[in-house]
């Protein structure tokens, strides 16, 4: 990306010495040039602000502070020798003190002379102080020679260190970098994308982002360094896009034959909605292109995703061709296998089951039918990707919930045939578009934004714990209709034991409201032996239990039409989308269905925010968005392991626009160059191709 003087080891930075380049590398991970200009600052506080001395309080940060110093003596001895100068404005007085430098301090630190005091004051023995402030005569200030407005504030390391970097250090040492090295800093970005965007150069940006004079140009540089951190991001998704296409034909989807028809004629229950054939077009297009598809399909919870899964996989096989599918739980196979079956018969097509508890002797029978060809989808979990797995002629794969396999996992998918098979990956729940964008900006993406007609919106209501008797008393009333109830704890690694025991004391107190024989109450929870899951989940299903007490969204994931009613206890502590796909379990049928967010009465911000918006909205394109906003992208599920969220400036939450603007500029660069061969382009394409000597097409695949 650029010039080779950037990728000088900072050992080479003028009287650095090999302790603070040690810690430059070892605590900070500051290996470069490069690094350390990119290492942007946290904050900037603010100079040209001044503070007055009894405006200082307990919550005061760095603050400067015009004032006389009007005594000034040593105090203590050996360690706590130091010099206390009493500082004054009209306003009052307080203390500077110096630890250290003191023979500085003596020489240039005159009473009776006004400063410019600068540091973050304390309390101490009921005076305020700052310790160490940074002093700067008032006469040069006003003259204008000491022209810091926004501060830099760096992250740096801790103090307890003998070689330590602070802010300041890392300041000064910045400055000199910058000093030296911006006039060979090459611009890494098109000129007519600047002038488009109107986005500053980039010598300019690095200046400003770590010494602007003015918010103005801070602005600038930030917008410029988040459009190009997003806009390489967007160039190396899409390009991978363009290679994977030029790279590997895709097998061929001609014709749409009999299992489809029959299966759409004879075989579904329901009318697909226009999102689902929308997206089943969309797939066929695809797939007919003779290039290897890799489709994102996001629909919100109960939006018929594995109808459009399933037509797409029989279409596969309408071509001679297997096809199977993903789940990254084994419960959550089982369900997929449990809908699908119940959607199809033997003679349309032979669908099997494949997961870690498989007995050895069913699949060394499983592996024979489908190397034979026998076996027309498979579904199952990450017992799909071994190695002794071999399909005849695998044609798609459907991966549900994708971003838990690793990419060395979909590389082994890829493996299991000469072309690689299409890919067609499901989002439980939608996510956020800035997210989709920047995970999945190398999929094309299909999105199911209607729900099967008939649906009626579930209900939800949240209630506090003085309320839980209206709530016993409503799941009575529910019942007594026929319905079903879910409850749901939370469990969480952390607190695992005293959730269990909620959990168990909620059950006892349950017990003592739904007695039996007139109640029965399933219980399942992760702790349990499988056989005892999978039993107490029938009886649910069977509709032999009325009440489901259950611990994790994945455990519920059933699909039970009768169950009307979702309890979630101490709602405050799920995520939102995590709340969305556990509402998601009702409203399945066409009975009127209802959620009821228990909660404890106090409620953090963040929480209660959390709870209006599962009341206001049942919308989950909606949800993940406020979800992004409040929780930020690294902590939405899933997407921590990947690096592409490494943002060092960009913020998916709040550069939507930024985000946009950048994919766009890419998605045309490629339109109108698609080689990189104008002139223009040089740089971007010597950059794509450092990446590719750097990253085997499997790894990023
Ligand atoms: N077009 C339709 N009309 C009526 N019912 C439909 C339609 N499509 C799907 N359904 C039914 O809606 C329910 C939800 O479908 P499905 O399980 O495929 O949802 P999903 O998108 O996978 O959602 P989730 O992630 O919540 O499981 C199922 O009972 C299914 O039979």
């Amino acid at each position: 990306m650029y010039n080779s003087i950037l990728n000088t080891p900072v050992e080479f930075i003028k009287g650095i010495g090999p302790n603070r380049a040690d810690v430059l590398k070892k605590d900070l991970g500051l290996f470069t040039y490069q690094d350390i200009l990119s290492h942007y600052p946290f904050r900037y506080i603010d100079r040209t602000k001044y503070f007055k001395i009894n405006e200082i309080n307990f919550d005061s940060q760095y603050i400067q502070i015009i004032g006389r110093v009007i005594s000034k003596k040593v105090v203590g001895e050996k360690r706590t020798k130091r010099i206390v100068a009493v500082f004054k404005d009209d306003t009052g007085l307080m203390e500077l003190v110096w630890f250290q430098s003191l023979k500085w301090v003596e020489d240039n630190i005159t009473v009776g002379v006004a400063y410019v005091a600068f540091g973050k004051p304390s309390l101490f023995n009921g005076t305020f102080s700052i310790s160490h402030p940074e002093m700067e005569l008032y006469h040069n200030k006003i003259a204008g020679r000491g022209n810091l407005t926004l501060q830099p504030v760096y992250n740096s390391t801790e103090k307890l260190k003998k070689f330590t970097l602070d802010s300041k250090g890392l300041q000064r040492i910045i400055a000199g970098l910058l000093d030296q090295v911006i006039p060979q800093v090459e611009e890494n970005l098109p000129h007519y994308i600047l002038s488009k965007y109107q986005l500053c150069d980039k010598k300019t940006a690095l200046l400003n982002i770590h010494f602007p004079k003015n918010q103005q140009d801070l602005n600038a540089a930030e917008r410029r360094l988040k459009f190009e951190e997003l806009f390489f991001i967007q160039l190396q998704l899409l390009h991978n896009k363009q290679l994977r296409q030029l790279k590997f034909k895709g097998v061929k989807f001609d014709k749409v034959g009999e299992k489809v028809n029959r299966f759409y004629k004879e075989f579904l229950p329901f009318e697909l909605t226009n999102a689902q054939k929308r997206v089943v077009k969309e797939i066929r297009i695809d797939t007919q292109r003779g290039v290897q598809m890799n489709r994102l399909v996001q629909g919100d919870v109960g939006s018929g995703k594995t109808a459009v899964a399933l037509m797409s996989m029989l279409l596969a096989n309408d071509n001679g061709y297997q096809a199977c599918m993903m789940a990254p739980t084994e419960i959550l196979a089982r369900q997929h296998y449990a809908s699908i079956t119940e959607l199809v018969t033997d003679d349309l097509v032979k669908v099997a089951i494949l997961t870690g508890s498989t007995k050895k002797k069913d699949r060394t029978i499983l592996h024979e039918q489908l190397e034979s060809g026998e076996i027309d989808v498979l579904i199952g979990t990450h017992a799909l990707i071994e190695d002794k797995v071999q399909f005849k002629n695998l044609g798609l794969v459907v991966i549900d919930e994708q971003h838990r396999f690793g990419v060395e996992q979909r590389a082994r998918l890829w493996r299991k045939n000469t072309i690689p098979p299409h890919i067609l990956v499901m989002t439980a729940t939608p996510i956020p578009r800035t997210l989709a964008m920047t995970l999945y900006g190398d999929l094309d993406v299909s999105v199911i934004d209607e729900l099967p007609a008939g649906r009626k919106p579930i209900e939800t209501r949240h209630l506090f714990e003085g309320q839980r008797l209206r709530m016993f008393g409503f799941m009575k009333q529910e019942i007594a209709k026929g319905r079903q109830v879910y409850i749901v704890y939370p469990l969480i690694k952390e607190s695992e034991k005293l959730d269990l025991l909620h959990l168990e004391a909620g059950v006892e107190q349950l017990s003592y409201q739904f007695p039996r024989p007139d109640y029965q109450i399933s219980i399942v929870h992760g702790q349990m032996p499988n056989a005892d899951k999978q039993f107490e989940m029938q009886q649910f299903i069977d509709g032999k239990s009325q009440i489901m007490v259950a611990t994790t969204v994945i455990e519920v994931g059933v699909n039970v039409p009768n169950a009307s009613v979702m309890v979630i206890e101490n709602a405050e502590r799920f995520g939102l989308s995590q709340l969305h796909q556990l509402r998601g379990r009702v409203g399945r049928g066409s009975d009127h269905s209802f959620c009821i967010l228990m909660s404890g009465n106090k409620l953090s911000k963040e929480g209660k925010v959390r709870l209006e918006t599962m009341v206001r909205t049942n919308n989950g394109f909606e949800i993940s968005e406020i979800d992004l906003q409040l929780r930020g992208p690294g902590d939405i599920t899933g997407t921590q392991q990947s690096g592409v969220l490494d943002l060092k400036l960009a913020d998916l939450a709040k550069d939507q626009i930024i985000l946009s603007e950048a994919r766009n500029t890419v998605i045309e660069l490629f339109e109108t160059d698609p080689q990189l061969e104008k002139q223009e382009h040089s740089s971007l394409k010597a950059h794509l191709q450092k990446l590719e000597r750097g990253i085997s097409f499997d790894k990023i695949s």
